[in-house]
């Protein structure tokens, strides 16, 4: 099977490209491709396939040529991935599978629409956050309050008084499994300013990772949320780059680089 890979701010993908829509993609199979000794190595794996030839969106087809199958490293699904839309539609693009610079990609989280940049950057429209309170996390020994945002899916985001370079996010931080039953993307910030933030995030699925797009907007939302807002434009620092959020009254914007870095054929089996 053909691969590419790729990534946004760090947040690397296994592109395989299924214009048939014919591949099964099983658990065990993911976490193989994405494990970093044995397999290619990244965050999670982006399946492209035709969006009408996938039962689970056809609905969205007439809005969205290609569906956007995320999976997470340990084979899991999640409904979405800002990073992973921007890395999904910067291959779109370099394949000659969308015209223009503005379409709809798939996602069971719903369509998402995209713009490429003239600075090679790609923006995603994300939709409205949903935020439904606080809840708490803990790493180590410290526990820490954070706000609870749906980007399509779920996230923790914690403004912390602790430097967020000096977390230890080799472990699952705990979290409330009766908020969370499917589990939770957590995000551990530090605000600079009015107007940007250091984030750091252990995912659902993955683990620590070096950015994350709908982690990005959610910590975007609870900043703001800290000083009343609930529009604006934030900067994110990750691990792995800078990203740019906006928030405006009808839905949020993520923007980013997304590169494509390699291709092959895969050979690794069930
Ligand atoms: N890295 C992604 C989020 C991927 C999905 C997440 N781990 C989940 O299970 O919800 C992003 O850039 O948004």
């Amino acid at each position: 099977m053909r691969f590419l890979k790729g990534h946004g701010t760090e947040n690397d993908f296994v592109i395989l490209p299924d214009p048939g829509g014919e591949v099964d993609l099983s658990a065990s199979l993911v976490a193989k491709i994405c494990d970093r000794r044995a397999g290619i190595g990244a965050d999670g794996v982006l399946r492209v396939a035709p969006t009408k030839q996938s039962p689970e969106v056809a609905d969205q087809a007439a809005a969205a040529e290609w569906f956007m199958d995320y999976r997470n490293s340990d084979g899991s699904m999640a409904e979405m991935c800002g990073n992973g839309v921007r890395v999904f539609a910067r291959y779109l693009v370099d394949a000659g599978l969308v015209h223009g610079t503005e379409f709809g990609v798939a996602t069971r989280g719903g369509v998402r629409r995209v713009r490429v940049e003239p600075n090679g950057d790609i923006t995603v429209d994300m939709g409205k956050p949903s935020v439904h309170g606080e809840s708490t996390a803990s790493v180590g020994n410290q526990e820490y309050t954070g706000l609870h945002v749906d980007m399509g899916n779920p996230h923790l985001a914690c403004s912390i008084g602790d430097p967020v370079v000096q977390l230890d996010l080799n472990h699952q931080p705990g979290f409330d499994t009766g908020v969370f039953p499917a589990g939770v993307n957590i995000e551990l910030f530090n605000p600079v300013g009015t107007s940007r933030a250091v984030m750091r995030v252990y995912e659902r699925g993955s683990g620590e990772t070096r950015a994350c797009g709908t982690g990005a907007v959610a910590t975007a939302v609870a900043a703001a949320a800290l000083t009343g807002d609930t529009t604006g434009t934030w900067t994110i620092e990750v691990l792995g780059g800078t990203l740019r959020v906006i928030l405006d009254e009808d839905t949020s914007y993520l923007s980013g680089p997304a590169v494509i870095i390699a291709s092959g054929e895969l050979t690794i089996a069930e």
